[in-house]
């Protein structure tokens, strides 16, 4: 069997037109527009697609961005500072600083600093905690895109033998979170387990998320799974690739997202959804 496309990108344009009308109403109703923080300190050449990308996003669908593009220098002091205000500022529903961070700031730090109903990354504790407790509040974006993926399957996901690649705070933990309260057999692997290959061929859903270049070949992928590839590998080519072998596993998956074009637009979407909802529910 030759799998299914999860077309990402297609998902996630039908998404941002929803929520275009959304904005439209709000503002037909004397209402604001949500605001969002875009934080880059930097200049990652990656971030800085991805922070374009958002920015972008924002004004597409009637959002404002208030933008700050802050030195490689910047201490860690004046970003703390700069996110006091953003949490007291009536106008932001939502503050995301582009990781990765220069290696002088703490991730963790930052992170914490951010009032949580503000997080529209879903990363404070706060927030993973909520997910944990299977009471979710904002959703970790990519984690929170795969979901939205995986249900556009139709397939019931009840009682499914999950497999997360990848043990990250952003991708590979959260994930895991997800899949349990959607009742799967949750089993994380990471660089320190034993038969990667064996965990795997149990997966009737995988996801992988390590950032090894085509690491998941054909032959580990059960029968009929679904294939959810997070990794986005620059090949010396120039060629972007995922962390799994599209062609040969394509051939045994029923369903596989594709790279580009997969989660990665689905990031985004849920991103600007996070940052709807603060607006929606901040009844200003
Ligand atoms: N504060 C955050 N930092 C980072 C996050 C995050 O969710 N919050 N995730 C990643 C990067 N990321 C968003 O920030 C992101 C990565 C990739 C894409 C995407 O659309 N990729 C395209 C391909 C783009 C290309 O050609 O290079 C695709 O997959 O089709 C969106 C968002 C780390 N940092
Ligand atoms: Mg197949």
């Amino acid at each position: 069997m030759t799998a299914k496309i999860l077309d990402g990108k297609a998902v996630a344009t039908e998404l941002r037109q929803q929520m275009a009308k959304r904005v439209q109403q709000r503002l037909a109703q004397g209402r604001r527009a949500p605001g969002l923080a875009v934080i880059l300190v930097g200049e990652n050449p990656a971030s800085l697609v991805y922070v374009r990308n958002k920015r972008k996003a924002c004004e597409e669908l009637g959002f404002i961005a208030k933008d700050y593009d802050l030195p490689a220098t910047t201490t860690q002091a004046e970003l703390l500072a700069i996110l006091d205000q953003l949490n007291t500022d009536p106008s932001v529903d939502g503050i995301l600083v582009q990781l990765p961070l220069p290696a002088h700031i703490d991730p963790n730090t930052v992170i914490e600093r951010i009032v949580p109903h503000k997080d529209v990354d879903g990363f404070h504790p706060y927030n993973i905690g909520r997910l944990a407790l299977k009471m979710p509040l904002l959703r970790p974006c990519t984690p929170k895109g795969v979901m939205t993926l995986l249900a556009k399957t139709g397939i019931d996901l009840v009682g499914q033998n999950a497999v997360v690649i990848g043990q990250s705070n952003i991708v590979g933990r959260p994930m895991a979170l997800e899949l349990l309260a959607a009742r799967c057999t949750v089993t994380i692997c990471h660089s320190r387990t034993r038969d990667l290959i064996a965990q795997t061929r149990q997966a009737d859903i995988l996801v992988v998320a390590v950032g090894q270049a085509e690491l998941v070949k054909g032959d580990w992928i059960k029968s009929n799974a679904i294939v959810i590839d997070v990794g986005m590998n620059r090949l010396s080519t120039g060629k972007l690739v995922g962390d799994v072998e599209f062609t040969s596993c394509q051939a045994r998956a029923s369903w596989i997202t594709p790279v580009p074009g997969g989660v990665g637009p689905m990031t985004i979407a849920s991103l600007l959804e996070n940052t709807l909802e603060v607006a929606e529910t901040s009844g200003t």
